[in-house]
C-alpha cells in the first residue's frame, strides 16, 4: 500500500476503530455486517444484495488473487463499504486484470484497513449488525461518524429491490461454459421459456438457468404479472436483492398472481422471502444474519445436509406459515427457516444461494428441480 491514508469505522453503539484507508477518500453509511467466506471477494463485492451495507471479511488477507473480468455478479461494487483486516502488498493470478486496491479506487469504493476485525466480528455477532459509518482521507472526526452512523434509518422497512433493479426488460444469453472459454456455444438447446424478476440478481443464476436449456427474459422488479403471462413463460424465477421484503407490495402481488395460475415458480434468498410473504406468512429481521460460504442446511425432506453460501438479514417466520405451505430445509446453525415449497401450486424457494458464486455447489440441485418442475 502506497498511500497510508487514515480511516475509521463508527459504529450506532458508540464503538469506533481507527485503521487505514483503502479506497476513496470520502464517508459512506449503512448497516455493518460481517461475512465469513474465505474466498469470492469479487463477488461479495458485486452482489447487489449488499447494497446499503457495510460489509467486514472474517478472512484476514484480501486481494491476494487481484480482481478479473469475470468474478463480478454485476455491473459494479454494490455494497455500501468495505472492511478488512489486511490487503496484501503483491496480488498473483493467472486471471487477474487489477490489483485490488486499484480495483476499489476504480469503482469508488469507501474501505478501511488495518483494524481488529475479530474485535468487530464479536462485536456484531453479540449485539447484532449495527448501523455504522466509514470515514476515510484527511479530515476525519469520531463525532462525525458517529452522527452520521446514528442517522442511519437502518434496513428496516427498506424496499431496494426496486432501485437496484432494470428500467428495461432483456435477454440473457450467457451459460457458465460461454464465461469459462469466452466462446459462444452452439449447443444451446432451449426447452423452456423463464422470465426471471430482477430484485437485485447475481449473474450466475441466469448462467444456471442458460445451462440447464432455458430461454431467459429479464424483467425490472416492478413488472405486473399480467405483463409477464403475456410473454408465455413456462415459468418465473424470483431473485435474490437488497433490502427488507416486506415492503415489495408489487413484488408479492405478482408472485401471488403466479401461484393463483400454477405457473412454475422459483424464488431464491430475496425471492425466498417474496414467496413466502405472497403464501401469507411473515418476515423477520435477524440478529446478525448469515453471510458466509459454509453454511449447513438440512433438507428436511430427505434428510441430507448440504453446505452453503448464504447473504440474508431477513427470514421467513416458520411460525406464520400457512397450512399450505412445508418447511423444505432449516438453517443448522440456528434453526431458522432455509426453504419452502407449496403443497397446492408448483412454487418453492430457498433462502441461501444455489447458485453459489463465491462458495459450494451444495444446492445446484435446486435448478434441476425447477427444470423438472416446467418439465411436468
Ligand atoms: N441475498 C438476498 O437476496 C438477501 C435478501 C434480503 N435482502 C435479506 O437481507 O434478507
Amino acid at each position: 500500500m502506497t498511500s497510508a491514508k487514515p480511516a475509521l469505522l463508527a459504529l450506532a453503539d458508540g464503538s469506533v476503530f481507527h485503521g487505514i484507508s483503502i479506497g476513496v477518500d470520502g464517508q459512506t453509511v449503512g448497516e455493518v455486517v460481517f461475512n465469513t467466506a474465505m474466498t469470492g471477494y469479487q463477488e461479495i463485492l458485486t452482489d447487489p444484495s449488499y447494497r446499503e451495507q457495510i460489509v467486514t471479511l472474517t478472512y484476514p488477507h484480501i486481494g491476494n488473487v487481484g480482481t478479473n473480468d469475470e468474478d463480478a455478479e454485476s455491473e459494479k461494487v454494490q455494497l455500501a463499504g468495505l472492511v478488512l483486516r489486511e490487503v496484501p502488498r503483491r496480488h498473483s493470478n493467472f486471471r487477474s486484470t487489477q490489483d485490488f486496491s486499484e480495483y476499489l479506487k476504480a469503482q469508488k469504493v469507501v474501505a478501511i484497513a488495518g483494524l481488529d476485525t475479530r474485535r468487530l466480528t464479536r462485536l456484531l455477532r453479540d449485539k447484532g449488525a449495527q448501523n455504522g459509518c466509514i470515514l476515510a482521507g484527511k479530515k476525519i472526526s469520531e463525532k462525525t461518524a458517529l452522527k452520521l452512523a446514528r442517522e442511519f434509518p437502518g434496513l428496516k422497512g427498506m424496499d431496494l429491490a426496486k432501485v437496484v433493479s432494470v428500467t428495461k426488460s432483456y435477454p440473457w444469453t450467457t451459460g457458465s461454459w460461454e464465461l469459462a472459454t469466452n466462446r459462444e456455444t452452439t449447443l444451446k438447446d432451449e426447452k423452456f421459456h423463464v422470465v426471471v424478476y430482477d430484485f437485485g440478481i447475481k449473474r450466475n443464476i441466469l448462467r444456471m438457468l442458460v445451462d440447464r436449456g432455458c430461454r431467459i427474459t429479464v424483467v425490472p422488479a416492478q413488472t405486473k404479472a399480467s405483463e409477464v403471462l403475456k410473454l408465455k413463460p413456462d415459468g418465473v424465477m424470483l431473485s435474490n436483492g437488497p433490502g427488507d421484503p416486506e415492503p415489495c407490495d408489487y413484488a408479492i402481488a405478482a408472485a401471488r398472481e403466479f401461484i393463483a395460475r400454477k405457473l412454475p415458480l422459483f424464488g431464491i434468498c430475496l425471492g425466498h422471502q417474496i414467496l413466502g410473504l405472497a403464501a401469507g406468512a411473515k418476515t423477520l429481521k435477524m440478529k446478525f444474519g448469515h453471510h458466509g460460504a459454509n453454511h449447513p442446511v438440512q433438507d428436511l425432506e430427505n434428510g441430507t445436509v448440504m453446505i452453503t453460501s448464504q447473504n440474508h438479514g431477513f427470514a421467513v417466520d416458520e411460525a406464520t406459515l400457512p397450512a399450505n405451505v412445508v418447511v423444505t430445509h432449516r438453517s443448522l446453525f440456528d434453526g431458522s427457516n432455509q426453504g419452502i415449497r407449496l403443497t397446492d401450486a408448483p412454487a418453492f424457494s430457498f433462502q441461501g444461494h444455489p447458485e453459489a458464486s463465491p462458495g459450494p455447489h451444495d444446492v445446484g440441485v435446486l435448478f434441476d428441480r425447477f427444470i423438472k418442475m416446467m418439465a411436468a
